[in-house]
């Protein structure tokens, strides 16, 4: 579906891993998103820029339960987030962004609470564990207190919490930031092998080459309103997604600057 257009009402979106349909909030007076609709294809890889402020993590947040919508509702392979909560996350891991983690736990304890939280077995907690902390380069820092964790250790963790269960879809807001570049790439491979094996997987960031060369799908969202959305060789329109953005969103000053800001 292109640029976010309506669509009949009342017809659960079974067919996605995703779907969104007016999905709506306002913070004040501000309108943070604007009644978005969206369709994240089973095993794609999507992509979810926009510039600062453009409405990504609250929509994401909305999509994934964390949020309450003002309007409109989101299905995680067809369940209502909103009416069914508890079995849409069930097939949901999310890395969201600001969430305060349990950072007076150890690395290790964290994780493990995560997967026994989701009714895993023991030993299955365990044996990930190890697997997840050695992949992402956590295995030392495994017994420190997250609170003591560099940012990008603590966003490594916080992903290690999110893919311990195996779920079906994967939302991560902004997961490569502050992730050194082969812990970045690292993630990415793994990120790819389970898009792979049919997992869907939704990234916003602000990197748009590592979005055109990682995601199968995008969407462009600025001020709360998609923009554009479909595979990435359709939004991009033969130019870079880095340009296409700046040409949707606009926004780049060409003026003079800080005139004032020399040595
Ligand atoms: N809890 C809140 N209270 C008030 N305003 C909020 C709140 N959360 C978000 N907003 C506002 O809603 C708008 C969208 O914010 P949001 O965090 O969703 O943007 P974003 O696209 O994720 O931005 P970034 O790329 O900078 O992370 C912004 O104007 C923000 O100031």
């Amino acid at each position: 579906m292109m640029d976010g257009e309506s669509v009949a009402t009342g017809a659960v979106p079974a067919a996605s891993a995703l779907a969104v349909r007016g999905l709506a909030k306002h913070f004040g007076d501000k309108v943070a998103v604007n009644g978005i609709n969206l369709d994240v294809p089973a095993g794609s890889f999507y992509g979810l820029v926009g510039p600062n402020g453009a409405g990504k993590t609250t929509a994401l947040s909305m999509a994934t339960g964390l949020l309450r919508p003002d309007a409109g509702t989101a299905w995680v392979h067809g369940i209502d987030v909103w009416r069914d909560t508890l079995a849409a996350k069930r097939l949901l891991g999310v890395l969201a962004d600001g969430v305060r983690l349990f950072d007076r736990l150890t690395g290790r304890q964290l994780v493990t609470y995560s997967g026994r939280l989701r009714g895993m077995d023991e030993n299955t907690v365990a044996e990930r564990t190890e697997d997840l902390l050695r992949v992402l380069d956590l295995e030392e820092a495994g017994s420190k207190l997250v609170v003591d964790y560099s940012a990008g250790m603590t966003k490594k963790i916080a992903l290690a919490t999110a893919l311990i269960h195996s779920p079906r879809v994967l939302v991560l807001d902004e997961p490569f930031e502050a992730v050194d570049p082969v812990s970045a790439a690292n993630i990415r491979s793994i990120l790819s092998d389970y898009a792979g094996r049919g997992g869907t997987v939704i990234v916003s960031s602000h990197v748009m080459d590592l979005v055109q060369r990682m995601c199968s799908h995008v969407a462009v969202i600025a001020s709360g309103s998609v923009l554009a959305a479909g595979t990435v060789d359709e939004v991009r329109a033969g130019s870079s997604l880095e340009d296409r953005f700046v040409e949707l969103v606009g926004g780049r000053s060409t003026g003079e600057g800080l005139s004032w800001l020399r040595t």
